[in-house]
């Protein structure tokens, strides 16, 4: 029994040449699998290729060769029923702006054949917050207001996996407060959440396994915890009692002054300690008016691991 929520094995997408461009191998074999229930995080630079993946498993873009299944679902074997487990909130705000919040839902149910008495517009128009706009025409909507419909939209079907791309880019923090607490609810009903960012901090904070994605290819894939304890990289901030002239200097040790006039030292913890740095910062004639040491983030883990390409 296949108990992945998603299992993409060997996935490639090449995007035939145009005209102006060469042809673009956009994913070069991927392998992934998602675990059902997990909100899972899929991180990447721009291009990476996050979009194409999604496109593909939303079967909006038809992958070269590969194989994926939803839910147990083939998407070759089984289209109808892999289509059925998904639901995709795209990015971009593709709404028709004569339908009411309420008309939009029915139509989307009617798509995937869910029969009336299955439908239950009322209960996600009153989740997204739309209830006392159920019958205004979409063009009336506020930006906000029409990415709450996009998230309703792809609930439609009760899907066991749900997908977001950039759900929160450009959003203001009541929004993403609001999309948040709608993915944690969605997701301790037990569905499988997978979303696409850009914010950092966003996927350390929501999500419990993550795979990075740089190029075309899968270069990370673990839980979030493990991911961060990769790295044993370290920054101690210096706040110096007066300018800085000369920073720093010591085997393994890399220092950089901050606009606001501090210093960072970054360093790895098992190669040098705390009392080396603390001695080198002493040794640059600098004294010290306050110090505090961060671990790594999610950040640095993602910088180490698409720099190099
Ligand atoms: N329709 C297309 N035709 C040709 N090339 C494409 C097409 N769509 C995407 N690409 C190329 O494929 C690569 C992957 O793009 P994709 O949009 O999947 O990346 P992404 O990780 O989603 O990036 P972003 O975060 O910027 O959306 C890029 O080099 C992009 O230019």
């Amino acid at each position: 029994m296949n108990t992945a929520a998603i299992e993409i094995r060997g996935l490639r997408k090449v995007y035939a040449a145009q005209k102006n461009s060469a042809a673009k191998e956009a994913l070069k074999g991927v392998d992934l699998s998602v675990p059902r229930g997990s909100v899972f995080g899929l991180l990447g630079p721009n291009g990476a290729g996050k979009s194409t993946m999604i496109n593909i498993l939303a079967g909006l873009v038809r992958k070269t060769s590969g194989a994926v299944s939803i839910w147990g679902f083939d998407q070759d074997e089984n289209p109808r029923q892999s289509r059925a487990a998904i639901g995709v909130m795209p990015q971009e705000l593709n709404l028709d702006p004569f339908f009411t919040p309420r008309g939009a839902l029915e139509v989307q149910a009617g798509l995937y054949g869910v029969p009336k008495h299955e439908r239950h517009s009322d209960e996600i128009l009153r989740m997204i917050g739309l209830q006392d706009k159920a019958e205004a025409y979409a063009r009336t909507l506020s930006g906000g207001m029409r990415r709450r419909l996009l998230l309703g939209k792809a609930l439609v079907h009760r899907p066991s996996v749900l997908v977001l791309d950039e759900p929160t880019a450009g959003v203001d923090i009541e929004l993403r407060q609001m999309l948040w607490e709608n993915i944690r609810k969605l997701n301790a009903q037990g569905m499988t959440i997978i979303l696409t960012t850009h914010y950092l901090e966003e996927a350390e904070e929501m999500c419990d396994e993550i795979a990075i994605i740089n190029q075309g290819q899968v270069v990370a894939r673990d839980s979030k915890s493990s991911l961060l304890g990769r790295l044993d990289a370290k920054a101690m901030v210096v706040q110096p009692a007066a300018p800085v002239t000369a920073l720093p200097q010591g085997e393994g040790i890399e220092a950089a002054l901050r606009d606001d006039g501090a210093v960072v030292l970054r360093y790895r913890s098992q190669v040098t300690s705390a009392e080396e740095v603390l001695a080198a910062v002493h040794a640059a004639g600098i004294s010290i008016r306050d110090v505090k040491t961060e671990e790594a983030d999610l950040e640095d883990v993602f910088l180490s691991l698409t720099k190099s390409a």
